[in-house]
This record gives structure tokens, sequence and C-alpha cells, in this order.
């Protein structure tokens, strides 16, 4: 079997053309979504996103603004600023780049993020309402994974869906959105014993660890789903994900590339996140 590949350039781009639509339709009410990015520091990775993400904002139509401070910017200075963008009416969305330099609290800096305009879905709250089922703002990436299967038509429910990675960001929330969706959910990470007899069970394979070319043809069933979550290098310097492509892609039923799999949806995501808090603002 060689696997259809879900390319999530192709999603993004059909869905960033339906978003236009909805800001075209907000600015007629005089509302035009804005997203303020926080960067701190010069991490070269961080300052490719962030202008990936103002580039995003710019070609819908959104307005964007780019608060950019320095490394050793003290917390106290980067709540406050958060705090000054929580009462912004322009500003609709607020997310903070990560990593933050060591000496910064993330969870206080997420904490102080108003749940109304945290798009990034990673606030308690939103996190609650996402396990609840209750209108919120789910994190972009398992969001992302979510409409890049219900556009290629993968059904969910009754599946057995495995997550392989436990992170706040990715991993866990992926799983509860899975399950909310009726998959019967595995999660595995770094101290699960005998990964492959969870793996090869997997209908859907959700892979999230940070390790290059970690999933290898024996670790799936065939014709499984494989979303690829991860971002490395490999030995030569060249973008990879967590599975071995080469390989996988071979017996997979379907398969998420890396570039152009789930990493063009994030962003995709954080401008339905940010053009939904605009929506939202006019009711408050
Ligand atoms: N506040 C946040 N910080 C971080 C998030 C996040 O969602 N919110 N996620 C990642 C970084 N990230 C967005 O911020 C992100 C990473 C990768 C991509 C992407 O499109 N990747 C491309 C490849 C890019 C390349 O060539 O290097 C792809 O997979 O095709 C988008 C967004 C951590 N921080």
């Amino acid at each position: 079997m060689t696997a259809e590949i879900i390319s999530g350039k192709e999603i993004a781009a059909k869905k960033r053309l339906e978003l236009a639509k909805e800001v075209e339709k907000l600015k007629a009410q005089g509302i035009t979504p804005g997203l303020a990015v926080i960067l701190v520091g010069d991490n070269h990775a961080s300052k490719t996103y962030v202008r990936n993400k103002q580039k995003a904002c710019h070609e819908l139509g959104m307005y964007s603004l780019l608060v950019e401070l320095p490394e050793e910017v003290s917390e106290e200075e980067l709540l406050k600023k958060i705090d000054e963008l929580n009462n912004d009416p322009v500003i609709h969305g607020i997310l903070v780049q990560l990593p933050l330099p060591k000496h910064i609290d993330e969870k206080k800096v997420i904490d102080t993020i108003s749940p109304t305009k945290d798009v990034d879905g990673f606030h308690p709250v939103n996190i609650g309402k996402m396990m609840t089922g209750e209108n919120g703002f789910l994190p972009c990436t398992p969001f992302g994974i979510i409409v890049m299967l219900e556009d290629t038509g993968i059904s969910v429910a009754g599946k057995h869906a495995v997550v392989v990675g436990r992170s706040n960001i990715v991993g866990k929330p992926v799983g509860q959105l899975l399950l909310n969706r009726h998959a019967t959910v595995t999660y595995c990470h770094s101290k699960t014993e005998n990964l492959k007899h969870y793996t090869q069970t997997a209908d859907i394979l959700v892979v999230a660890v940070g390790i290059a070319n970690f999933i290898k043809a024996d670790h799936i069933k065939e014709g499984a789903v494989v979303i690829d979550v991860g971002m490395n290098r490999n030995e030569a310097g060249k973008l990879c994900g967590d599975v071995d492509f080469e390989e996988v892609s071979k017996k997979a039923g379907y398969i998420t590339p890396v570039p152009n799999g789930v990493g063009p949806m994030t962003i995709t995501m954080l401008m339905y996140n940010t053009v939904k808090a605009a929506a939202e603002s006019i009711n408050r």
C-alpha cells in the first residue's frame, strides 16, 4: 500500500480563503480582527514563526501588532504588557511565542492572558472548556489535526487513536479532541513499555515526540492514518518529522508530510481563533 498524502498546505490554503470572507464580513460591521504577538528574545525559529503569523494576518486583511521584548525583560514587565493588551479594544487575540527565556514562568504568563483573547488556547479556562466540550478556543496544532482529518473525510468515532507524546501543547489536547469525537484514545510516552504493542493497534497514530524518524514501518498497522507533528533536523540538517516518511508511507493508508503537513495548519487555526475572538467581542 502507498499512503495518500494529507497536505496541510493545501487544506490550510482552502481554510484561509474561507477565513478571508469572514474577515470581510466583520470589517463591514466595523471590526478588523486584531492579533498581538509577543516575541521575547531573538530565537531564530520563533522569529520565523512570528513573521509567518504576521504575514498570514496581512494576507487575510487582519490587523497585526508585534511586540518585541529583549531576552532580559523581567517577568513583571511582560505581565504588564499582557495586561495592557487585555484592555486594548483593537486587539482580539494575544499570544506569547514559546519557548520563553528560563527566568520567566510560562504558566504565569499564559494565566495572565484574558481567556477571551487566548487564541493559542493554552489558558486553563480554555483547556477546561475543551475537556468538557464547551465553546472556547482550541489549541491550534491539535485543532489543525482535527480539521485535516475532517477535510480528508477520515472518520474518528469508534477508532483506536494512539497519541505518542504528552505535551500540554500537542499530545494531551489532541488526545482529548479525538476523545471528544468518540475515538478510543491511548496515550504513550517516554515511559511506555513496549511502545509497538500500542502503536501497531492504532487506526489513527499521532506522533509528537521530537525525535527524528522515530516511528518506523514496523510500529504501524497496514492502512493506518499517521499524523506527524514532529519538526526536527536530520543529520544532513534537513527538516524532518518524527515519522520515517520513506518507509511508513509505503504501509500507511494516509500520512502527513513534514514540512507542509501539520505545520501550516497551526497558523491557519490561529487565524481562525482570532477571527472567532473578534466575532465574539461584538456580543460582549
Ligand atoms: N505561542 C505559541 N508558541 C509556539 C507554538 C504555538 O502554537 N503557539 N507552536 C510552535 C511553533 N509554531 C507556531 O508558533 C509553528 C511551528 C511550525 C510551523 C510550520 O508551518 N512549519 C512548517 C515548516 C517550517 C520550516 O521550514 O521551518 C511545516 O511544518 O511545513 C508553524 C508554526 C512552538 N511555539
